[in-house]
Parts: C-alpha cells; structure tokens; sequence
C-alpha cells in the first residue's frame, strides 16, 4: 500500500470487505487520492461498480490460509475463483487498461485446498486473458513465495515465542521456503504491471531457506543465540518445499534477469492439437523449487532480516511485538 501510493496515481481505489481495515487505513494514511469501495469479489455487481473509469487493477482478493481453506474449500472456490471470473468480467466489460492479478508458489503442484483454488484461479486469469486478446485489456498475474515477517506468518510467531520464553516451534528443520521481501513482493507486481502481455505469469528468481536456518536467524538478529528450538512436525496440507515454476513452465520460461516470464500456451481450441503434439524440451528441465534455488544459510538469512521494516521495529522497541507487515 505504502509503495503503491508513492506512484503517480490519480485516484487509488481500495475494494475490500473489510469495514474495520477500511477504517484503520483511512486514518493512517490520510490520503486524499484513496477512495474506500465497500464490496465483495463474490458479488460481480459491486465489483463492476468499482471498476468503472478504472485505468488499472492490481488483484490481490483472496482466503489465504491453508487451514481455514482447507475446512471451507468451496469458500476458496467463491472467493478465490469465482471472485477472480468476476474481476476480470468487471475489468474487460469497463475496458480496464491492465490487471495483474496475484497468485502463490502453493499453486504449483498444489495438495491443499488453498493452492488448489489459487491453481484454478491462474487458469481463471488464463482463460479471461484468451478472451482479452485484441481488446482494450491485458490480463497477466505474479506468483509469490513466502513473504517474509507478512501478518500470521512464522516470523511473527518466532519473535513473539522469543519475547515469550517459550522455545521456537519447528515444524520440519528441512523444510524449505522461497523468501522474499514485501518490496520484492510489490517490485515483482509492478514488474508485471509494466511489461506484462495478456496471459503472462511472472516470477521472482527468490532465494530459500530451510525452516531451521530461519529460526537460528530469527534468534542471532534478537540476540538469543541459546534460545531453545523444538520439532512439532509438519502441519496439515504442507509441503516440504515449494515450487514456482513447474518443469513445462520452465521449458518454455523467458529468462528476464531477476525474474522468469512465462508466457500462456495460445493453442487454439483444436484438440488435436492438445492430444497429438508434444513438447520434447520438457524432458530437458527441472521445475524451480525451494530446494533446488539458491539456499541461503544462517548468517545470509541474518542479514535478510536486518532489512526488513518489522525486523528493525522489533529490535528498537523490546516491549513491542508487532503482528507482522
Ligand atoms: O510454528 C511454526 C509455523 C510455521 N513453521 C514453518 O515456517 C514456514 C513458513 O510458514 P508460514 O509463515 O506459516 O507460511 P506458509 O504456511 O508457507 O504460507 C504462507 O506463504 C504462502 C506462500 O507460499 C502464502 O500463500 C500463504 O498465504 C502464507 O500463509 C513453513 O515451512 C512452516 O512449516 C514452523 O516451522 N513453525
């Protein structure tokens, strides 16, 4: 939010259901370029109200926790699917010029209820973006890894387990997780919304760390080196690592420096053309997973933190535990 209002926009318009958020970011922000839309990406009217005279959308709409997804899974096909068909409707009937809608690495080869939803999402974006060739709009999305010290996520929990006394929960030591920043995070967005064509997908070239490194990091920035570690186990609908790019994407992936484009599979709707023709340079790639990228150790991911806003908050103010970004 901080990054997108410091871009020359206009008018932002805020779409949430969320009163109480809406609120809270009205009073800090105090922007008179900010306008607050009550609504809900499962209701098409009010998107498509939102929407009109809109330039841009950056589509950010979703349930993102694995458990809660997990429990309600047809809320995750609402929202995360059905709600996407509605913002992208919205965004071609109102000739939007650009959207970049935000998806996840849990995508990828997904197990849980919450990476299934956002599969189905892609191929939503995919399908809207087929339909947005030739028109006014152009449809692309980013998928994200892990963003670190964001709201409900380990880091938080780590410092608040160290204020504590209480030991730090590991769920597997070699667990892996794609890190990035939430300035990396919005470079990516923006990377997107610059140079995106209707279907693309794009990716950060993220670096990893095991669970393990993370939590011994966590400790050398507090200064807690001795603080005691304990193994839970893994946890429901999670994986040991994640992958952002699947081995067909990588096949046909365009190297962009920092990051990877993948462009959509165009084919026509001829399904000979699905069934009879293969794609032999498949064979020849890996997918990009959290344990084959670049893996950060303990004193890389250390100086990761240290970079990080809610990292320095933490270690100017002892009394403060901050819910995360
Ligand atoms: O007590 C804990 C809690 C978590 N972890 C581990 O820490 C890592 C990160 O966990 P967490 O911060 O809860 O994130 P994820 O479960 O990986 O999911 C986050 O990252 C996704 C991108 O991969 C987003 O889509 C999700 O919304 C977001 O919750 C995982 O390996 C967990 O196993 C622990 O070791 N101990």
């Amino acid at each position: 939010m901080k990054r997108l209002i410091n871009e020359p926009f206009r008018e932002i318009r805020i779409f949430s259901r969320d009163e109480k958020k809406q609120e809270d970011q009205r009073l800090f922000y105090r922007d008179k370029r900010l306008r607050y839309y009550l609504g809900d990406v499962r209701d098409y009217r009010s998107i498509a109200g939102a929407t009109q005279g809109v330039d841009y959308i950056f589509h950010a709409a979703a349930l993102k926790q694995v458990p809660s997804c997990e429990f309600h899974p047809m809320e995750a096909v609402k929202t995360n699917v059905m709600g996407t068909d509605n913002v992208l409707e919205a965004a071609r009937a109102n000739r939007v010029s650009r959207v970049v809608c935000l998806s996840t690495d849990k995508a990828v080869y997904p197990i849980n209820a919450m990476g299934i939803s956002k599969a189905l999402m892609e191929k939503v974006m995919i399908a809207q973006s087929r339909l947005a060739i030739g028109s006014a709009t152009v449809i692309c999305g980013t998928r994200y890894g892990n963003v670190l010290a964001s709201r409900g996520s380990v880091i938080p929990l780590f410092v608040d387990q160290i204020r504590r006394g209480k030991p730090l929960t590991i769920t597997d030591p070699a667990m892996t997780r794609f890190v990035m920043s939430l300035g990396e995070a919005v470079d990516l967005v923006l990377h997107a919304f610059a140079h995106g064509h209707n279907g693309d997908l794009f990716v950060q070239k993220a670096p990893a760390a095991t669970v393990e490194t993370l939590a011994q990091a966590v400790k050398d920035v507090m200064g807690v080196a001795d603080h005691p570690l304990k193994v839970i186990g893994t946890r429901h609908g999670e994986k040991l690592y994640e992958t952002l790019l699947s081995r067909e994407e990588m096949a046909v992936a365009e190297d962009q420096g920092a990051y990877y484009r993948v462009p959509p599979d165009n084919r026509d709707l001829n399904y000979a053309a699905f069934v009879e023709t293969g794609n032999a340079e498949v064979a020849e790639h890996a997918d990009f997973n959290s344990h084959n990228t670049r893996i950060l150790d303990r004193a890389e991911m250390a100086e990761t933190l240290l970079r990080l806003d809610y990292i320095k908050r933490v270690r100017e103010n002892p009394a403060d535990t901050p819910e995360g970004d």
